[in-house]
């Protein structure tokens, strides 16, 4: 009881400071936003579907819009042009990241590169990691593994739907070929479910994608952290000793067995750099296990996410699905499986998949945080603000999107816009500094695994369920996938069978 109360009366005083130096500070012009409420401000406006609330709150105050979280200024960018003005005017300002706890935990002090805060430290990260390790060149070296996956995973659904209509779960099938796919290419092996501990690597790795995704009240009342009412920190604790021997076990495999392989995986080659000595920066088994922590969490689900929406459209719209079937067939034919030399001559495939990652945001909003105070579009930005690009938003705005709730590929016929970041009006894998940097490897993977799946497959949904009756119903989290597992019948249609 006593607790309670002191927490409560720790809460009043902050609160009451706070108020205080907020009314110093409202002389400054700040963007518009919804009345908030004492204390937690304008948490109770968010929901299961932040972006989607926020989106709603943009339509009556603005594309620069101001909420408070708990205590911390938060702005958020629901336009292409404002979002520009953020992602490359003054990038520099806004390239940094809020404080994570799940990062303290897991990543080793937020050591990893999708939390560092901006400097010194996330430069030479980053450097590292698109010089070694996700460069053209490497990405290539991974192709026939690639292929021999996905060939695996069609083998497996071929296998099921000999069986007389059976219905398959696509969304696990999807999900465990992208945990592959990660775990071959940073690891050189497939981890198993009774890998990691004995709840499964499956599951471990679900736990630490909930709880980094489960909003910790210690990053918005920064003054609860220490209390930990709901419990995470402890759990991340639990979790982080899970993580850590699992990570030293593969790192103690790959020392041991490093002179007798011929291709290197991602630990081969920090290992390399570890031992190298080069690095500008200290850099030791921390700091490859924080890196390991970021491809796995970086690379599994947001691929596997993408995917999973676009074969939700196609399913929803049976005439893509005819008509990109008929180009694979045109290009291939319906002898042979899709390579992904094959890629660069699908037009339409690439359409289809830039209007799913416009529709569906995989990664929707991924906070920033203002280094320094900044003036933008007339109002006041204070240093230390969390911002909030909704690239949901943005790609779902009317102004520029005509039909912008509709899934229509052709809207690219003759157009130039890409999904690399230079056009601010869809931006998948987000703009500057802070862009994805596994993009051209999440392109190649969602655009082969679509293809795969159109061309070798019928598709039907169970029950007598018709196309438009399918949910796109959003569950938010590190990726925004489907709320419910994508249940279908499948058919194979190629004639090596
Ligand atoms: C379809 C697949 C993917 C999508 C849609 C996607 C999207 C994104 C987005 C929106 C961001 C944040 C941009 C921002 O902060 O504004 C991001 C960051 C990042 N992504 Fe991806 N991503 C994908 C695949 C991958 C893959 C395959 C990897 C690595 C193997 C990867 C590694 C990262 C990393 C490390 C960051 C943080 C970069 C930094 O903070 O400097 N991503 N991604």
């Amino acid at each position: 009881m006593a607790v309670i109360w002191a927490t409560l009366v720790l809460i009043f005083i902050v609160y009451a400071f706070y108020e205080l130096l907020n009314n110093i500070q409202n002389r400054k012009r700040y963007p518009p936003g919804p009345k908030g409420l004492p204390i937690i401000g304008h948490l109770h406006l968010l929901g299961k579907n932040p972006h989607q609330d926020f989106l709603k709150l943009a339509k009556t105050h603005g594309p620069l819009m101001y909420v408070r979280l708990g205590l911390v200024p938060t702005i958020v960018v629901s336009s292409a042009d404002t979002a520009e003005k953020f992602l490359k005017t003054y990038d520099h300002i806004f390239a940094s990241r809020p404080h994570n706890e799940a990062a303290q935990y897991l990543a080793y002090g937020q050591k990893n590169m999708i939390n560092a805060k901006y400097g010194p430290y996330w430069r030479n990260m980053r450097k590292l990691c698109t010089q070694h390790l996700l460069s053209n060149q490497k990405i290539n070296s991974f192709q026939s593994m690639r292929r021999q996956q996905v060939e695996f995973m069609i083998k497996s659904l071929k296998n099921e739907a000999c069986d007389h209509r059976v219905v398959v779960d696509l969304s696990a099938k999807i999900s465990s070929l992208s945990a592959d796919l990660t775990c071959l290419m940073v690891f050189g092996k497939k981890y198993m479910d009774e890998d990691l501990d004995k709840r499964g690597f499956k599951a471990v790795i679900e736990e630490a994608e909930h709880l980094a995704a489960t909003p910790h009240l210690g990053e918005f009342f920064p003054f609860l952290g220490v209390i930990d009412l709901q419990g995470i920190t402890r759990r991340l604790k639990d979790l982080s000793k899970v993580f850590d021997e699992f990570l030293e076990k593969i790192i103690d495999e790959h020392v041991q067995s490093r002179d007798q392989k011929q291709s290197k995986d991602f630990v081969d080659t920090m290992l390399d750099i570890m031992q190298s000595g080069e690095t500008e920066f200290q850099f030791d088994r921390r700091h490859i296990k924080a890196i390991l922590v970021d491809m796995l969490v970086a690379a599994v689900g947001t691929t596997a996410t993408a995917i999973e929406w676009i074969i939700t459209e196609l399913l929803r719209h049976p005439q893509v699905m005819k008509k990109l079937q008929k180009e694979l067939e045109q290009v291939i034919g319906l002898e042979k499986m899709v390579k992904e030399s094959d890629l660069e001559n699908l037009n339409y495939l690439d359409m289809v998949v830039k209007e799913g990652l416009r529709l569906h945001s995989v990664a929707p909003l991924i906070p920033h945080e203002a280094v320094e105070d900044c003036i933008v579009n007339n109002f006041y930005i204070q240093k230390g603000s969390r911002i909030m690009i909704n690239y949901y938003a943005i790609q779902r705005d009317p102004n520029i999107w005509p039909g912008a709730e509709k899934f229509l590929p052709e809207r690219f016929v003759g157009s130039s816009i890409d999904i690399r970041g230079r056009d601010f009006q869809l931006l998948p894998f987000g703009s500057g500094r802070r862009s994805c940097p596994g993009m051209q490897l999440g392109i190649i993977i969602v655009q082969l695994v679509v293809a795969q799946l159109v061309h070798c497959f019928d598709w039907e949904l169970p029950n007598g369920m018709q196309p438009c009756e399918l949910d796109v119903e959003e569950h938010f989290g590190l990726a925004t996938s489907r709320e419910h597992p994508l249940m279908v019948i499948p058919t194979y249609r190629l004639n090596n069978a």
